[in-house]
């Protein structure tokens, strides 16, 4: 079978990992009522999106969250992307997606690779690299429908790495990710229905609900979009739950009438990657 839903819980993080992820919970159930497959919570979903406050809410795997989510998606049958925490490695901090399956296994562990250190004048500033270590692989999770490929918020700017997702048999792109008002207006749609078209793929990208209380103010807008580049569903700034059939033999479809990845040029440039 090819065909499933998946559904993002846009849910706002505060200051209290436990509420978070009690908040998460009651969101990932509502949505597996509604009858998904794959549930997808946003970046950072159990810990305010600042440096600040990465290593106190940082966990070891396996831990508190982690063995939260495997317990769940067995519990309820389903796959979690389980968007993205602080994890604690041998002293290093890293920005850290895990994947369980339906019988709760972990299937996928993506660190992210491209860490968000940007100073845009008078508008923002942030520098993840003032806390976080970079991932180093390239992560692609197998699932019973086909492949996905995973990446975290900044990871979705550079197409490269998007090209080898795809490359590697992903048909579908999720990003837990956590975009702001500055950068959201401007870039968030384009970005996701650019990445989408692109790389023929369905993309989700997953954020938190704004948090007016907070010190980064995030964008919202999860959204799902088809691989002709359409936005099949979008979110509002508010907590809430967006959904959407995934239908990988459409995917199979576009890239035959138009076939894009085969049209590449590899006898004149190829992408390379370890
Ligand atoms: O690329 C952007 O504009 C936002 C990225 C971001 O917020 C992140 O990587 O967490």
């Amino acid at each position: 079978m090819d065909n499933f839903k998946i559904s993002v819980c846009q849910l706002k993080p505060e200051n209290n990992k436990e509420t978070n992820i009690k908040k998460a919970e009651i969101m990932i159930r509502e949505a597996k009522n509604n009858g998904s497959d794959i549930i997808v919570l946003p970046e950072m979903f159990n810990c305010p999106y600042d440096n600040k406050f990465f290593l106190d809410y940082s966990e070891e795997y396996p831990g508190y969250t982690t063995a939260w989510l495997s317990k769940l998606s067995s519990e309820l049958g389903i796959y979690i992307i389980g968007g993205s925490i602080p994890e604690l490695e041998n002293g290093k901090l890293y920005n850290t997606s895990f994947s369980f399956n339906r019988k709760g296994e972990l299937i996928g562990k993506h660190r992210k690779l491209h860490l968000f250190d940007i100073d845009i004048e008078d508008k923002i500033f942030f520098k993840e690299s003032d806390t976080l270590s970079y991932g180093s692989k390239i992560t692609v999770i197998d699932t019973e429908y086909g492949k996905i490929g995973i990446a975290i918020c900044y990871d979705m700017r550079f197409p490269e790495y998007m090209r080898i997702l795809a490359l590697e048999g992903a048909k579908l792109i999720v990003v837990p990710a956590a975009f702001n008002t500055v950068t959201g207006p401007m870039h968030w749609n384009l970005l996701a229905r650019a990445r989408a078209l692109d790389n023929q793929v369905y993309f989700v990208a997953a954020s938190p609900a704004r948090n007016i209380h907070s010190s980064y103010k995030a964008y919202g807008h999860s959204i799902i979009v088809d691989p002709f580049g359409n936005i099949i569903n979008e979110a509002n700034i508010e907590e809430g739950i967006i959904s959407a059939k995934i239908d990988f033999d459409y995917v199979n479809k576009i890239r035959d009438e138009l076939p894009l990845l085969k049209h590449r040029r590899e006898d004149l440039y190829k992408i390379s990657y370890k």
